[in-house]
């Protein structure tokens, strides 16, 4: 058997555990389907006391990670500690500089410093590979970057986030409220370091950055992706599009459009029937379509110690046979950079709900305005008709679905509601995406 591939792990939280119990539990059968063993040399992490529940006998300790890119008896680094800045980034450029393969599930380094860490492996001729980064243990980086080159890729719909679609579906099922949700999240491992990025959609952001470059081509471009995330969804929200037929779903889209590739991460709501309604609790999908193949759907587990580490493995033990890749679809300089079309002219439906006040001719008045705006309604609910009032202040819950309108005018539509003397408050606007995903 050729030499063993020579691994050091910084970080050893959710994912690093993860690595370190796989890797115990099935050594001799990965040596055996890579034709080398993967050797564990040396591991990093901020408390060498913890008691994490693997065994770490044999293996060498450094209180400072970047000591694991300086190793002359070390292969490859994988960085699982996290964050696009600071020790992460530190160590991943210096085990790159060094000439050590590398393996991340980091998804805010790749979407921030993706094309330039692209470069220098390849100067270097070492991987970059970076699977447990999107969509946890669904093989999706793998799948664009290999199994989808002849096809030119129309758009991706993804649910990217699994600690939101879990939120969104214990809120759902259980009437729970958002923050005790969350926490149940983080306890078990699914939430980032700081759980903004999760429900702010930040982390989708990421993920969708880096699908999109591994799509059409282009560098990574977080910085153009629209992003909103799931704060202002309410459970009454969840409650009425259930009413029409919908999931509330935080959604991660990459569409080529007239002008180049739109992204954005918003909640919207999605037809029940499609198979992005269908994705429950920390499960993630990706949906690609691609000239040739068509409709193409990927789901599983987006988060958690066993999906992710599953997905760092595979990684190591591509680069253990020997399958060095370019990190990213096309070799890092090919990479084009990526035409930005405003996000104003996108057209969908929309879900708007507001509270009305209860007086005669209000919901005349407030249909007019929106016509005179050129927005047309396909459906309405309206709660607390025939005199009953549904809160005691004389204000009623009122929700449009409205037929397919572009961004700009339902932003001018929303402000205009919002000083319309029978609303009060301003309206909840939430996309409706059905087109692509059937
Ligand atoms: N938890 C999950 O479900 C998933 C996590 N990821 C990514 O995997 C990476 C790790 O995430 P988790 O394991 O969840 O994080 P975690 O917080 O559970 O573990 C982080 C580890 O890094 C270590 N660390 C932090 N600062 C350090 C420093 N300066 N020097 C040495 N070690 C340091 C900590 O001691 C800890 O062992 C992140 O990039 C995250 O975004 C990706 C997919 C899923
Ligand atoms: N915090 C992330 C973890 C995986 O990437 C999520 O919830 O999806
Ligand atoms: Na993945």
């Amino acid at each position: 058997m050729t030499k063993a591939l020579r691994i050091g792990i910084a970080g050893l939280g959710t994912v690093g555990a993860g690595v370190v119990k796989i890797l115990a539990a099935r050594g001799d059968y990965l040596a055996a389907a890579c034709g080398r063993p993967i050797e564990l040399v040396a591991v990093s992490a901020r408390n060498s006391n913890k008691d994490r529940g693997i065994d770490l006998s044999g293996v060498r300790w450094e209180s400072d990670p970047m000591a694991l890119a300086r190793a002359d008896d070390i292969d490859l680094v994988a960085e699982l500690i996290g964050g696009s800045e600071g020790v992460a980034r530190e160590l991943v450029e210096a085990a790159l500089k060094a000439g050590k393969h590398v393996v991340t599930a980091n998804k805010a380094l790749i979407a921030h410093h993706g094309t330039a860490l692209a470069r220098l492996a390849e100067e270097k001729g070492v991987a970059l590979n970076y699977e447990a980064a999107v969509a946890g243990g669904i093989p999706i980086v793998k799948t664009m970057r290999e199994s989808l080159a002849g096809n030119e890729i129309r758009s991706i719909h993804g649910i990217l986030n699994g600690t939101c679609n879990y939120i969104l579906t214990e809120m759902e099922t259980t009437g729970r409220d958002f923050a005790d949700v969350l926490k149940d999240a983080q306890d078990l491992g699914y939430a980032e370091a700081d759980p903004t990025f999760d429900v702010g959609g930040i982390d989708a952001a990421h993920k969708l950055a880096i699908l999109a470059s591994l799509a059409f081509g282009t560098e990574v471009d977080f910085a153009n992706v629209h992003i909103e995330g799931i704060e202002k969804i309410s459970a009454t929200d969840i409650a009425f599009a259930r009413e029409f037929g919908f999931k509330v779903k935080l959604l991660a889209i990459a569409e080529k459009v007239d002008g180049g590739v739109v992204q954005r991460v918003h909640p919207a709501l999605v037809p029940e029937g499609t198979p992005l309604a269908a994705v429950s609790g920390v499960y993630n999908a990706v949906a690609v379509d691609g000239d040739r193949v068509g409709h193409l759907v990927l789901e599983g587990r987006g988060a958690g110690e066993g999906p992710t580490a599953s997905a760092v493995l595979s990684d190591l033990a591509d680069i253990a046979r020997g399958l060095i890749l370019p990190p990213f679809i096309l070799p890092a300089k090919k990479l084009k950079a990526p035409a930005k079309p405003a996000m104003d002219t996108h057209k969908s439906s929309f879900y708007l709900r507001f509270l009305a006040v209860d007086r005669a001719g209000s919901m005349a008045a407030i249909t007019q305005a929106l016509a005179q705006a050129s927005v047309s309604i396909e459906r309405i609910v309206q709660r607390g008709e025939a005199g009953k009032k549904a809160s005691g202040d004389g204000r009623l819950p009122v929700v449009f679905i409205t037929h397919e309108t572009d961004e700009g005018t339902m932003a001018r539509v929303r402000a205009l509601l919002a000083e319309h003397e029978d609303v009060a408050g301003t309206p909840q606007v939430v996309r409706i995406e059905d087109g692509e995903l059937r």
